[in-house]
């Protein structure tokens, strides 16, 4: 099978390679220039007006499969990932049971292989059962397929644990992903502390609920050696711990997700629209400026989704009492090209850096570069077409998102995946 990709503006930030240049696909690998005709191509895109970049790796989503799946399976996360330009997810292990033996991780790729073509790799959890009390095997896991581990959707709140764990991952060298949430301050919190909550009269969350454990965790991986990436970084304060973290030289890259730079406390528009309920919580617009100048400075150098599907049912529950989190799959491309490419905060080879190449470098793997000899895992992406969100028609199965009906730029036009287009929105 070949594919020619042409008059797409090819960018490759694995090479710093920003060109107006055909793609040459086949077989599954990308080729060297002029590989092939056109007419000795099986198919032949028109990408003009769009951007021809590696596929996109989202180091952080749930896809609830298995026990949940009312809520979503690995079949359709992978085809909202697909929908939204990407090749590459990392499902978080906080499912039924949780993936925290070699056992579900084989049922989690088992399903995978049968999905329409993304790849996923595993995230193991860091305590058996997600109980926080003791330490997953985390070599098992790692041969069974893991790719780093996590114990997503809270922490470990027992130091002690946690680092015989991050001495494990040092060991296994694979990173730990950190949630971080000190449990004891969260006293039934749902929304971001501050003027907002009190409006809205629903009970705060303070940023030290976040940014205690965010440098607790950091220290454990000083003194462990463990590599540490910050999931759903929300806080300025978070910014200050990256800078002290890294100057350190502790081995630490972090993540912030297209709603903690899109919206602030002051989005929330009433405390019945829990849409706006997720964890971090939507922040002041102080921690907003910050993460997008930690983006933009490159502090912070990976842009994941925390796809986070849940029940229509669950969602129409009292703010207090409704489950954290939002989807992110299918607008994730459009958030980020919305609310920081052109409004000049990141220029399109560091967004494509961010949802691609770091993601890729944060795994040690392979991919997140358009260099002859690659698999071919391909996103091209139309920059300035706009569109108004419709979480009708997403792929997911959550429909959960404060973005629905809002106008943004930026369309997923192609997904391509080991050579073989799992998505196609000609439009
Ligand atoms: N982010 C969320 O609000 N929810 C996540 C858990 C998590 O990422 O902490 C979920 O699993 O629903
Ligand atoms: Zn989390
Ligand atoms: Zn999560």
């Amino acid at each position: 099978m070949r594919i020619l990709v042409e008059n797409g503006r090819l960018l490759d930030p694995s090479r710093e390679l920003d060109v107006q240049e055909s793609l040459w696909i086949e077989d599954g690998i990308i080729c060297e220039k002029q590989a092939f005709s056109a007419n000795q191509a099986d198919r032949v895109i028109d990408a003009a007006g769009g951007w021809v970049v590696p596929g996109l790796i989202d180091l952080h989503v749930h896809f609830r499969d298995p026990g949940l799946e009312y809520k979503e399976t690995i079949e359709t996360g992978c085809l909202a990932a697909a929908h939204g330009g990407y090749t590459t997810v990392c499902p978080m292990p906080n499912t039924k049971p949780s993936t925290d033996c070699p056992e579900v991780v084989k049922e989690v790729l088992d399903k995978a292989s049968a999905a329409c073509g993304v790849h996923v790799l595993p995230v193991g959890a860091v305590t058996v059962g997600q109980k926080g009390e003791q330490p997953t095997d985390v070599a098992a896991l790692k041969a069974a397929g893991i790719v780093a581990i996590s114990e997503d959707g809270k922490s470990v709140m027992n130091s002690e644990v946690y680092r015989e764990a991050m001495l494990q991952a040092a060991e296994c060298d694979i990173p730990v992903f950190a949630h971080c949430e000190d449990i004891n301050l969260v006293h039934g919190g749902c929304m971001n502390a501050g003027k907002r909550a009190k409006e809205l009269g629903l009970p705060g969350i303070s940023n030290a609920v976040e940014d205690i454990i965010t440098a607790r965790d950091i220290l454990l991986a000083n003194e462990t050696g463990a590599q540490l990436h910050l999931c759903h970084c929300s806080t300025k304060e978070s910014v200050n711990l990256v800078k002290w973290g890294k100057e350190m030289g502790v081995k630490l890259t972090a993540e912030v997700c297209p709603h903690h730079f899109a919206l602030s406390d002051e989005d929330i528009p009433s405390a019945e629209d829990t849409n706006y309920k997720m964890n971090p919580p939507l922040r002041s617009k102080e921690d907003v400026e910050a993460i997008k100048q930690a983006l933009k400075d490159g502090v912070m150098e990976v842009i994941s989704t925390d796809h986070a599907p849940h029940h229509a049912d669950e969602k129409a529950k009292p703010f207090t009492q409704a489950p954290f989190g939002i989807v992110g799959l299918e607008t994730a491309v459009a958030l980020t090209i919305t609310n920081l490419v052109r409004t000049g905060w990141l220029t399109p080879m560091q967004m494509i850096a961010y949802m691609s190449t770091n993601p890729a470098k944060v795994l040690g793997i392979d991919k997140g570069t358009l260099k002859p000899g690659s698999c071919a895992d391909v996103t091209v992406i139309m920059p300035d077409e706009s569109y108004v969100i419709d979480a009708a028609s997403f792929a997911s199965k959550g429909k959960n998102t404060p973005f629905d009906g809002q106008k943004v730029w930026g369309r997923v036009a192609l997904t391509i995946a080991d050579g073989k287009i799992i998505y196609e929105n000609e439009q």
